[in-house]
């Protein structure tokens, strides 16, 4: 029997992720070939008009699974009845800023997009926020959306995960989908800490651990990380735009194995809300390494913390603790 569709918002879906991620969810890539959805598109006024034609090539590609287009600048109306949200609207880095330079713009956005959402959505609705600060504007949202369970709220940072599976494929000339485990921890920022201490590249012999393979600390601990942490201003400076098919894949690999689950012995990164685990304090979004099944994620535990990541976990929930205490004061 044919399933029953799912509504997803994608909000700044007249931007360049949008433009990306909204062909995407209709192809199947987020929920499976054999999910129809109805999309929710929202922008504000001033891009109402090209969200219309984004509406209107929507149509026009004929998307099998695409049940309905609702584009929309009313909150209310984009919010209304959805499964899943993935909030991609903002104000985006440009070359030369910094992540908090684009805090205040957007922590008031994600403050008045939490209590849509908390009245209008679907009881469950899983949300994914995207736009940057994106742990921070995360928190925010799910701050001040206090019934939205707080399981229900991630924030992106699939992105720095598959670059860092990137990275390594390149570097020992394997393919991409044979490295899994690596690790994003923290903030979706430049302290995050891509760790591959629990990597491994699938071989004829069994899993072989990353750091045996790459034989060249000094390059993980050093050019690797940077070089992950660095990716998003690398493709700004190339681009002149920040990194945007990269993002929507991301986002459609994020929600998938949240939905559907992540395959047997593999992990991924999420922004999620510490419990406490690995001594991060509870109160912040921060990326942990996690595994999901049926609709839930729950963080990987027991893995063992060397010296040298102790201070980079640590490094990170200091700078998010930080984030937390501007974005507050931007609000106020
Ligand atoms: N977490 C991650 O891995 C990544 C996050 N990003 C972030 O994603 C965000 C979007 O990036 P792009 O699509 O390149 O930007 P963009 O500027 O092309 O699109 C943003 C869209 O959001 C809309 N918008 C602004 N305020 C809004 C509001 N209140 N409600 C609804 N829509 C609103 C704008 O009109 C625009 O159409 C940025 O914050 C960017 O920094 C980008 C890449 C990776
Ligand atoms: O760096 C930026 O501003 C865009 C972004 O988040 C990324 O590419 O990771």
């Amino acid at each position: 029997m044919a399933k029953d569709p799912i509504r997803v918002l994608v909000t700044g879906a007249a931007g360049q992720i949008g433009y990306a991620l909204v062909p995407m969810i209709a192809r199947g890539v987020m929920l499976g070939a054999d999910q129809p959805v109805i999309l929710h598109m929202l922008d504000i006024p001033p891009a109402a008009e090209s969200l219309n034609g984004v509406k209107m090539e929507l149509v026009d590609a004929a998307f099998p699974l695409l049940k309905g287009v609702v584009a929309t600048t009313d909150v209310v109306e984009a919010c209304t009845g959805v499964n899943i949200a993935v909030m991609v609207g903002g104000f985006p880095r440009k070359e030369g800023m910094e992540r908090k330079d684009v805090m205040s713009k957007n922590v008031s956005i994600y403050k008045a997009q939490a209590s849509a959402l908390e009245k209008h959505a679907a009881a469950n609705c899983k949300v994914l926020v995207v736009a940057n600060p994106a742990n921070t504007n995360a928190l925010i949202l799910k701050e001040f959306a206090p019934s939205i369970p707080e399981k229900n709220i991630s924030c992106l940072t699939r992105l720095d995960h598959n670059r860092a599976l990137g990275q390594i494929s390149e570097r020992l000339n394997v393919q991409v989908c044979d490295v899994k485990n690596v690790i994003i921890w923290g903030n979706h920022s430049s302290t995050q800490y891509p760790d591959v201490n629990h990597a491994t590249v699938k071989a004829p012999g069994g899993d072989t651990p990353v750091r045996q393979l790459v034989a060249d600390d000094d390059w993980l601990n050093g050019e690797f990380i940077t070089t992950v942490q660095q990716r998003g201003a690398a493709i700004i400076k190339a681009r002149k735009l920040s990194s945007a098919l990269s993002a929507a894949s991301a986002a459609c690999d994020h929600i998938r194995d949240w939905v559907l689950g992540t395959p047997e012995g593999t992990f991924v990164s999420m922004g999620v809300y510490s419990d406490g685990s690995y001594n991060v304090p509870p109160g912040l979004i921060y990326s942990f390494p996690v595994t999901c099944r049926d609709g839930k994620w729950s963080i990987v535990q027991g893995l063992s913390i060397d010296e040298f990541s102790r201070k980079k976990l640590d490094a990170t929930a200091e700078e998010l603790s930080e984030e937390k205490a501007l974005a507050y004061s931007c609000l106020s």
